[in-house]
């Protein structure tokens, strides 16, 4: 075995997050890691990387122990890499330079030999059948491309085992087919790989095995052709109802026997309604509880307008949108299309170079974000991390960055009233944190992404600008997700909900827009809908672009 993990355990703060984990992983071995939000995936694949210490139990790496105070680089030069969920490359580097990046730069005569290295970062990029524009500055890369820095980057040094953290939370189909290719590729080649997701259809199509941790406990590793998507979610939950799934051994349809949750959001069938279960059915009573009775009863009233928008970067090129009371427009794009940057021009973090919005009737043509919020926006932005939240700040105080003011009384914070919807928000997204004064940096990916939605739901928006707001977060709360925002439609509220995964959108939007190049191409209503004709109208859109 490459690496053979025995009892390994982990506390923060007294707390257990990893207790007597056993794990091992040969050359060569694709392995899936998976678990609910807050198992424990991330903690353990630190350790392995010399981000945290482990508090006891042994590590072999090709049979010799690791010792307990390995650091991140001890950990790089034994040839474990990791590429984490948020992309850690600097925006205005390039490619290259990322490459490049704490490697020993070759030196001639007292200067760097830029063209050495770009000789030997296109040969690798080339030996992993990755096609970079080197030369280009990260900020202009999109998703896909930045990963692929980021494995070219790991791929440098002699990697034996890379760790990959959700790569896929923002790739659209075709961007995922290319990642897959890479890891076959180096799974050829003899390197191992650790791939944590909560996607299982990734884990099925990819993995040998899969190990599952359920609060901080190896509850399990399985052969992945031995195994089932629903007996994966039956594993990760300990729920012995969560496995309406469709059964990957015998191919046949469970659906019906569904008793909602997880489940028909891994059967990757769009659209299907699926019967709700007494659990799902508390949660949604209390998302809607705490969503207040706002019901004005408007439906199909035009909420938010936005004619011509052009972004200053030329990447948005001319965009008319119309969104609705009571519906969930979904806009789905390929990696580059300008989906992101949509949301941002309308929210007013980007400028505009041309166009207006228009909420409720009012028009502007220069949105900013204090406006926007006034006027009953609440934007989940893409980037959790480095625009949603203030990594530092407590959970409450995340939760509040918005509503701040609804909490203040005569230039008084109300901390008890904040207390108690800071708590009610735990409770009913079910996010596991110590309390409400913990750092957000300390909570799970998953975990951090619900306090994110917690702090737009305090606002009480009546439009909701979504941008993969179930990145990261786990099967169920990715349904809660979806229930809240339905819920939230039904009452008259309007929601544009961008997603790179098209089943997704097709399960929750009642239209879906599709953006290629920075324009809408087209409405499709949500009505027999099918992913082929969704990326028909995308491809032809970029035939189109390429053909000018
Ligand atoms: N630096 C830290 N300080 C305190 N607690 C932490 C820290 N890092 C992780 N934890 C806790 O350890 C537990 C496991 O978290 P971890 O990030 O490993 O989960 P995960 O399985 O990766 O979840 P997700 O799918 O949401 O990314 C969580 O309860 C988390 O709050």
């Amino acid at each position: 075995m490459l690496l053979d993990v025995k009892s390994v355990d982990k506390k923060f703060n007294g707390v257990y997050a990893l207790k007597g984990l056993d794990f091992s992983l040969g050359e060569g071995e694709v392995h899936g890691l998976i678990g609910e939000n807050g198992a424990g995936k991330s903690t353990f694949i630190k350790i392995l990387g010399g981000v945290y210490k482990r508090d006891g139990g042994s590590i072999l790496w090709n049979g010799k122990e690791l010792s307990e105070t390995i650091r991140p680089e001890d950990s790089r030069a034994f040839g474990i890499n990791i590429i984490f969920q948020d992309n850690v490359l600097i925006p205005a580097f390039t490619g290259l330079e990322n490459i490049c990046l704490g490697r020993p730069y070759p030196v001639k005569g007292g200067l760097i030999q830029w063209t050495e290295m770009e000789r030997e970062a296109a040969a690798k990029a080339a030996e992993l059948g990755i096609h970079l524009d080197l030369k280009k500055p990260v900020s202009m890369m999109t998703p896909a491309q930045k990963k692929c820095v980021e494995i070219v980057r790991a791929m440098m040094s002699d990697c034996k085992l890379l760790i990959l953290d959700e790569p896929t939370a923002s790739l659209s189909d075709k961007e995922t087919n290319l990642l897959f290719s890479i890891v076959r590729n180096l799974k050829a080649k003899g390197t191992s790989v650790l791939y944590v997701t909560h996607r299982l259809e990734e884990i099925m199509e990819l993995t040998d095995r899969v190990t599952v941790l359920r609060n901080g406990t190896l509850v399990s590793t399985v052969d992945t052709a031995g195994t089932s998507r629903k007996e994966l979610v039956r594993l990760m939950s300990g729920n012995e109802a969560a496995s309406g799934v469709e059964d990957a051994e015998t191919g046949k349809d469970a659906e019906s026997k569904l008793q909602g949750g997880a489940a028909d959001r891994i059967s990757g069938k769009g659209g299907v309604k699926q019967p709700v279960s007494s659990e799902a059915e508390k949660t949604d009573t209390q998302g809607a509880e705490l969503l207040g009775t706002g019901a004005d009863g408007k439906i199909g009233k035009t909420a938010l307008e936005v004619h011509g928008i052009r972004s200053g970067d030329g990447i948005v090129r001319g965009v008319d949108l119309e969104v609705k009371t009571g519906l969930i427009t979904g806009m789905f794009g390929l990696c580059g299309s300008g989906r992101t940057e949509f949301l941002e021009c309308i929210y007013g973090t980007r400028k505009l170079a041309g166009g207006e919005v228009a909420i409720d009737g009012k028009t502007t043509t220069r949105p900013t974000p204090s406006e926007s919020i006034r006027q009953g926006m609440a934007f989940i932005c893409e980037d959790r991390r480095g625009k949603a939240m203030i990594p530092a700040f407590s959970v409450e105080e995340n939760m509040m960055l918005s509503s701040i003011d609804r909490y203040t009384k005569g230039g008084w914070f109300q901390k008890r009233a904040a207390d108690k919807k800071a708590m009610d928000m735990i409770e009913a997204l079910k996010i596991k944190c110590v309390g409400v004064s913990q750092p957000a940096k300390e909570l799970s990916g998953g975990n951090q992404q619900k306090v994110v939605f917690a702090k737009a739901l305090l606002t009480e928006p009546s439009i909701w600008l979504c941008d993969e707001p179930t990145q990261a977060v786990d099967v169920a709360t990715r349904q809660e997700i979806h229930r809240l925002l339905k819920e939230e439609a039904k009452k008259g509220k309007a929601v544009l909900y961008v997603s790179s995964d098209l089943t997704e959108l097709l399960e929750v939007a009642d239209e879906v827009a599709v953006m290629a190049c920075g324009r809408v191409r087209k409405t499709f209503e949500n009505k027999d809908l099918k992913p082929t004709d969704v990326l028909a109208c995308c491809y032809e859109a970029e035939r189109e672009e390429n053909d000018r």
